[in-house]
């Protein structure tokens, strides 16, 4: 028997003045359940993930956490929600403890209880041994966990994370998934939104694909492989700086029309219709100064079967 819904977005439109950023999105996270939201830059994943935190308002359409609208009641609302912003919000300066000590005082927690969770946390993102450390002394993907324990501080059932590896090397992101994985299993509700298909597919156990702020897919993996198929050539890398967005604006102008660029934090995806076509595109970006430190050919069939021209024609959510 499936797990209960835990967050529900039922026809929610989002505008920012008179721009639509997304459009009658309905999706409902189950607790036990990691659903990845996909989809190109600008298609509307980190506003999704706003409004189903409570942090935008949506012009219509209602967003529930536990049963509980986050319009009437979005004190109790915010209680069931964690969310894990992109950056990073720890402080270097402070140790480990003291930064989930600061945020669980923003949470209203205080003395044992507060002691009590803060040591929970730690704990489950196995952080234990550097509780006394300073920030500072830390990996990305150890700030990276500090961020996931101080949004458990209060132990919501949903957890929204807004591009949580787009900084993370291979193994801290594995471990990141690990993580997730074991949360998952405790029966919380987990949102992430990624622009790498091969991680969804590996890590999630269902896919909600967004295309101009509408939702076209959601599914498991292996159900969205069946509807779709394409074969683009697709190649991911790892930035050494991320370049400044002027540059981003010209490089994207001089690349091919079936080709796509997508850059979140240091990380890369590029993909064209052929390999050819994608060395092209390659060769533009080194031209332009773009910087790879490493990169690689993904291996996973979801992401040769979601990435079609005819993307939004097949199977609708
Ligand atoms: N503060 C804002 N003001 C005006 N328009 C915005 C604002 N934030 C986002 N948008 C627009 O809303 C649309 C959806 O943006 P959003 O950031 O949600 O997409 P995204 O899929 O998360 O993109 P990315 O992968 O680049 O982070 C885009 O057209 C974007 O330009």
């Amino acid at each position: 028997m499936p797990l209960p819904v835990a967050l529900s977005l039922v026809d929610v439109t989002v505008r920012y003045g008179a721009r639509t950023a997304i459009e009658r999105v309905s999706l409902d996270v189950r607790r036990g359940e990691i659903v990845g939201l996909l989809g190109p830059n600008g298609s509307g994943k980190s506003t999704t993930l706003a409004v189903a935190a409570g942090v935008l308002d949506p012009v219509c359409g209602t967003v529930t956490a536990e049963g509980c609208s986050r319009a009437t009641n979005p004190a109790a609302f915010a209680q069931y929600i964690g969310l894990v912003p992109q950056e990073p919000a720890v402080y270097d300066e402070l140790t480990a403890v003291a930064n989930l000590t600061f945020f669980g005082q923003l949470y209203g927690l205080v003395g044992h209880d507060l002691r009590r969770r803060v040591t929970r946390a730690l704990a489950r993102v196995k952080l234990t041994d550097r509780a006394q450390s300073r920030v500072s002394t830390f990996s990305g993907g150890m700030k990276q966990r500090l961020n996931l324990a101080a949004a458990l501080l209060h132990d919501p059932p949903v957890l929204l994370l807004d591009e949580p590896t787009a900084s993370l090397d291979p193994a801290s992101r594995d471990a990141l998934f690990a993580d997730l994985t074991r949360f998952r299993d405790d029966g919380h509700a987990i949102l992430l939104t990624t622009h790498h298909m091969d991680e969804a597919e590996a890590g999630c156990d269902r896919i909600a694909v967004l295309e101009g702020g509408r939702l076209v897919a959601n599914g498991p993996p292996a159900e969205l492989l069946h509807t779709r198929r394409t074969d683009r050539a697709v190649l991911y890398g790892h930035l050494r700086t991320r370049p400044p967005k002027y540059l981003e604006r010209a490089i994207r102008q001089r690349l091919s029309a079936s080709a796509e660029l997508e850059i979140t934090g240091r990380r890369l995806r590029l993909s064209a219709n052929t390999s050819e076509q994608l060395g092209e595109t390659l060769a533009t970006l080194l031209a332009e100064g773009i910087e790879l430190e490493s990169f690689r050919t993904p291996a996973g069939a979801l992401e040769r079967a979601l990435r079609s021209d005819e993307c939004g024609t097949g199977e609708r959510a």
